[in-house]
């Protein structure tokens, strides 16, 4: 099946789901944040009508008072014309005055509104899109998430700012039109109202068909924006393999899907206006036509009929108006639905209402700490905390499909452990359990007795550090890079920078600590990335550490230089070491080797030599390589 069918498929299975009275119920809770500007803007709709309504009124009555008709006002009958004139002159102009004071006073209200809702919902989808497990990024490209964040936030906010408020406004001045109509000559009122029908049962239906082409256009626009941000990424290897035509055909192809959408789009909405615009002439000729017949039998005066049409013509305007607020209102909705798939999105791993217990202890933390135990470390009592047990683990990305199998083992505190085992064995599946970035099918983990399940995953986080061979850089300057976020002095962060041996690397960059690094660390070596990754685990003082393949980036002088620092560190700690290199792994505790995420063999590097099962043979590879 096609990404396009299958667009199709979910767009109606989602349609079905969501009516749109319970998609507008999800943005009130973000109206109520707002409350009072809320009220202010639905406010001011009530003098903004009238001071709208009134002025067909004041010109109507100025015809009526130059020809003498009975429809004219007493209080400006009484009077000598010209200065009833200027009365009427002088309530126009109040009345045109306050529309535009109040248009623009409103008009700001709103838009400020439309962005105060804007922020709350990006904030939040923000929030709760970094709080998702993993597991949803892997099946989410970055594309989709990023269109549903920016552009679909921003027509979200516009239901309320362009669209709800205004749809108020123009049912409130309609009403109050259709009011004074009545109230002028209910005959006319009526042949209006009864040619409102058909065309608002028309506006429906076109919008309907508007709302399905958009819902496809912005899940197009996702798969663009996805194609596009795998492009930037992966610039290197489509360059190298020479993509770039291939990618332009794939983009072309959504582009044009795109386009087509779009178009779809902007036809349903052109045709809106066309036929409110020719319905609108043609209820202005009927109200010509029936009003002269009432004229000419003296049933009507010329005044009233003038005022009338002026009011017909008005009733048109918020009409058209309410055509276009209603597409905006549609395109919201598409955006509600879009956006609300994601913040329904369940947190898969969450921290249990009330944590049994915590393993975070005040003793570890800080670098002073590191640096006295490193100074005098006490290696003649055994660590107490530490231990970590995997109580008959089974795991699966997908369904049934397990890539770890029954894992039982439990590393003692201080012990330092590798995990080796060809690719695919499901060494670094075993550390992304650990830090619960994954939950296990079936079994337990427990760190120092409790499962990981009952600790704060914060201080889960914090109780480990886990080096990635690709150390991933943010946007900022050294030192915050170090510190993410946590409240480290300038000083904590240069002693975590010399225990791991790379002060000296850092003060080579041309601003030392302040350098500022690019997005994803473009303008330092991966070598270097991985340097920082270590001083960023150094600070922390983690009682466990993990390495994940952490040194292959180093060349062999730096590697010798962090080994060092890493001898330092990993003092009285456990650690998991994952190596492809056996060599360096050779004076671990023990040896965990897996195959096809079981563990089929344990012990020491002496052991399992003795032993010449699968570790022997990919240690004798190894040798014959080298
Ligand atoms: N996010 C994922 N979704 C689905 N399957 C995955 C995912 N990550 C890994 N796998 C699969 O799980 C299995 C174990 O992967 P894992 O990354 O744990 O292996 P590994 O031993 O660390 O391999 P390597 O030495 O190459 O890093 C592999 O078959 C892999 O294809």
């Amino acid at each position: 099946m096609s990404i396009y069918q299958s667009l199709k498929k979910s767009y109606t299975q989602d349609r079905r789901s969501e009516n749109d009275w319970r998609l507008f119920l999800r943005l009130v809770p973000y109206a109520r944040r707002s409350g009072r500007l809320l009220a202010l803007s639905m406010g001011l709709l009530v003098p903004l009508a009238l001071a709208n309504a009134v002025q067909p009124l004041l010109i109507g009555q100025a015809i009526s008072l130059i020809r003498h008709e009975p429809s004219t006002y007493e209080f400006l009958r009484n009077r000598p014309m010209s200065e009833g004139l200027n009365i009427l002159e002088g309530l126009l102009l109040v009345a045109i005055a306050s529309r535009l004071i109040l248009t623009g006073y409103q008009g700001y209200l709103v838009q400020k509104l439309g962005q105060k809702i804007t922020a709350a919902i990006r904030q939040d989808l923000f929030q709760h899109v970094t709080s998702l497990a993993v597991r949803f990024f892997d099946r989410t490209p970055v594309g989709k998430l990023i269109t549903r964040i920016t552009s679909d936030v921003e027509m979200l906010g516009d239901v309320f700012s362009t669209g709800a408020i205004g749809i108020v406004s123009n049912l409130f001045s309609m009403l109050v039109i259709l009011g004074l109509m009545l109230s002028l000559e209910w005959q006319l009122t009526c042949l209006l109202l009864v040619m409102l029908l058909p065309i608002s049962w028309l506006i429906v239906y076109i919008q309907q068909q508007y709302r399905k082409a958009n819902y496809k256009g912005r899940e197009e626009l996702s798969i663009l924006n996805s194609q596009l941000q795998e492009n930037v990424v992966g610039i290197n290897v489509v360059q190298l393999f020479r993509r770039e035509k291939f990618n332009a055909e794939l983009f072309r192809a959504t582009n044009s899907r795109y386009t087509q959408q779009m178009d779809k789009t902007i036809f349903y909405d052109s045709f809106i206006s066309a036929t409110l615009e020719w319905i609108g002439l043609i209820a202005i000729a009927a109200v010509l036509c029936l009003g002269g017949s009432l004229l000419l039998g003296k049933s009507l005066a010329f005044g009233t009929l003038s005022a009338f049409i002026l009011y017909a013509q008005r009733l048109f305007d918020p009409l058209r108006d309410f055509a276009e607020k209603f597409t905006v209102i549609q395109a919201g909705f598409t955006a509600i639905e879009r956006v609300g798939d994601i913040l329904d999105e369940p947190i898969e791993i969450r921290d249990r209402a009330n944590v049994r217990f915590s393993i975070f202890d005040a003793k570890f933390g800080y670098i002073d700490e590191i640096v006295a135990n490193l100074e005098s470390p006490d290696v003649t009592s055994p660590p107490e905390l530490g231990e970590i047990r995997f109580d008959h683990v089974w795991f699966a990305y997908k369904n049934d499909d397990y890539v770890i199998k029954d894992l039982d083992f439990t590393i003692h505190p201080g012990e330092k452990i590798a995990l080796v085992g060809p690719t695919g064995a499901g060494k670094s599946s075993i550390i992304r359990l650990l830090c619960r970035l994954y939950e296990p099918t079936q079994g337990r983990i427990l760190i120092d007795g409790v499962d990981i399940r009952e600790v704060p995953q914060a201080e889960l986080r914090r109780y480990m550090s886990v080096i990635f061979q690709e150390g991933f850089l943010f946007a900022g300057d050294v030192k915050s890079n170090i510190s993410l976020g946590d409240g480290y002095t300038i000083e904590q962060i240069q002693q975590a920078a010399e225990q791991t041996n790379i002060a000296q690397f850092i003060e080579q960059l041309p601003q030392g600590y302040d350098t500022q690094l690019r997005e994803r660390g473009t303008n330092i070596s991966s070598g270097e990335k991985q340097l920082l990754a270590f001083a960023r685990a150094a600070i922390r003082n983690p009682q466990i550490l993990v390495l994940d393949e952490a040194t292959a980036s180093l060349d062999v002088g730096t590697e010798a230089l962090v080994q060092e620092a890493l001898n330092q560190l990993l003092l009285r700690r456990t650690a998991i070491i994952i190596a492809h290199r056996l060599s360096t792994i050779r004076n671990v505790d023990r040896i965990f080797v897996l195959k096809r995420g079981e563990l089929i063999e344990q012990g020491s590097h002496e052991q399992l030599i003795q032993e010449g099962g699968l570790y022997a043979t990919l240690h004798n590879l190894q040798m014959l390589g080298t």
